[in-house]
């Protein structure tokens, strides 16, 4: 059964794990590394999610925002952005998943990587950040293929695999140096450090704690598999989605930068303005909106359960919808944000929609509990990152060679559906504006 109502999908998420609404257990596919919050059910996800939710608080955030804007002033002083006033980048996506990855390297893992660096670790065959982009960048292949695949004498497969492998290697080391910090800290009685509290501190503790309460090795090893990936690639494709919108919108780029303007000035931009700059927020939720990330959610009924919604024609009569227990529920996250009857005009770009909603209305990043758990640490790294940057440029396509910027966007931001929905590489022009 496929649904694309808003109203539905809402009623549905609500009791999603808790209620008699689940994950079908064959519908789960990024275990590769070990079960974890995302793949999980029942009494193992409630229990993943008990120990990863409490990384996610204000002091988390402000990390976020703080990491974020140090990382785009060494972009702004590496190589690539010197090159003039005009600068034509031929794939802006490169920047913003390296940016992504940066950021919950740090926040999430207390791994602090600086712009142009590239750490290499001992038995790795290339250097970290290599590894895991090679690796988030295979998902599809490793989830559709079966093992004996990754064994094909082909480059791309043995890439393939030395990366999982690499990964592998590098997080049983980093959980080992974690776990003998841990021991020598409380061995002499001293304090947490607040890398004990970030997420990657919190499943390691979590993996030393007994019984039912505890996560074994491969839990571990999922979980923190899980956040690198879940933690960049849907924030990376969204932010460079947001600027192609605002390229081919100059209007919605210029009240943007006014607005932006007229909160910071020539200050630097901190955490405490993010409640103040919803104009850029709403167009990070319009480009989502437009191309949602997380593009579908597989649900099941556990027992049968009875779906209202309002007739399309005369709202106020609701409807039941009977659906059995067992019946695959797909639920369709493009048709839900494209759906007329919440969003007029679906197909256009348009941020002020968002005037007076809150971030409940946001539903790719879905809805009740097993809503995002990384949603407020995207929101806040995406108006860190796209306030500094409008700030500083503006953001132009080059539309030689195309008819319109309907056949600009068939080309440059057609959506492919893998593991995530995301497009190709992205071409951006940058012209600085004149503050900088
Ligand atoms: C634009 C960015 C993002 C989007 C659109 C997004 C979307 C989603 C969606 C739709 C789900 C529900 C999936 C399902 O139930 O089948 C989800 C779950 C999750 N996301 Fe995100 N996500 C984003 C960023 C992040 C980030 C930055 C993190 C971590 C730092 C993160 C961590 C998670 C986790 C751990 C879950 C599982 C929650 C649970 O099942 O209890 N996400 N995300």
């Amino acid at each position: 059964m496929y649904n694309a109502s808003p109203d539905a999908y809402k009623q549905m998420m609500a009791q999603d794990s808790v209620g008699d609404i689940d994950k079908p257990a064959d519908a789960v596919t990024l275990t590769f590394f070990g079960q974890n919050v995302v793949t999980s059910t029942g009494a193992m996800w409630k229990k993943h999610r008990k120990i990863a939710a409490p990384a996610f608080n204000q002091e988390t955030y402000a990390d976020v925002w703080n990491v974020t804007a140090s990382l785009y002033h060494q972009m702004q002083s590496s190589e690539a952005w010197k090159a003039g006033d005009v600068i034509n980048f031929p794939a802006f996506n490169r920047f913003t998943t390296r940016m992504a990855l940066l950021v919950i390297a740090a926040c999430g893992f207390d791994m602090r990587i600086g712009w142009e660096e590239s750490p290499s670790y001992p038995g790795l065959h290339s250097t970290i950040d290599q590894v895991i982009v090679t690796v988030s960048s295979n998902l599809l292949i490793r989830i559709v293929a079966p093992e004996w695949v990754l064994s094909i004498p082909s480059a791309a497969m043995r890439t393939i695999k030395v990366a999982y492998a690499d990964l592998r290697q590098y997080l049983t080391a980093e959980i080992s140096s974690k776990r003998a910090d841990v021991q020598k800290r409380k061995a002499v009685g001293g304090m947490t450090e607040s890398t004990d509290r970030n997420v990657f501190g919190r499943l390691v503790a979590a993996s030393e704690a007994e019984g039912s309460a505890g996560l074994d090795e491969s839990e571990l090893m999922g979980n923190l598999f899980i956040f690198l990936f879940a933690g960049h690639e849907t924030t990376a494709h969204t932010l460079v989605v947001t600027l192609a919108l605002l390229a081919v919108h100059p209007e919605e780029q210029e009240r943007i930068y006014r607005h932006v303007s007229d909160v910071v000035g020539d200050r630097e931009p901190t955490f405490q303005d993010f409640s103040d700059l919803n104009p850029v927020l709403h167009a990070f939720s319009e480009a989502m909106r437009l191309y949602p990330p997380a593009y579908v959610q597989i649900r099941s009924p556990t027992a049968d359960v009875v779906i209202q919604y309002n007739d399309v024609d005369r709202p106020e009569i609701t409807h039941d919808v009977f659906v059995a227990k067992g019946t695959m529920m797909c639920m369709d996250q493009v048709g839900l944000n494209r759906n007329p009857r919440m969003f007029p005009q679906p197909d256009e770009f348009i941020p002020s929609r968002w005037d007076g909603k809150t971030t409940d209305d946001l539903l790719p990043f879905s809805f009740g509990p097993r809503v995002c758990l990384g949603k407020k640490f995207a929101l806040v790294e995406a108006v860190c990152f796209l306030t500094h940057l409008l700030r500083d440029w503006r953001v132009e396509i080059d539309l030689s060679g195309f008819a319109s910027f309907q056949d600009w966007r068939a080309e440059h931001l057609y959506p492919t559906m893998g593991v995530t929905l995301k497009t190709g590489d992205v071409p951006l022009r940058m012209v600085k504006r004149s503050r900088c």
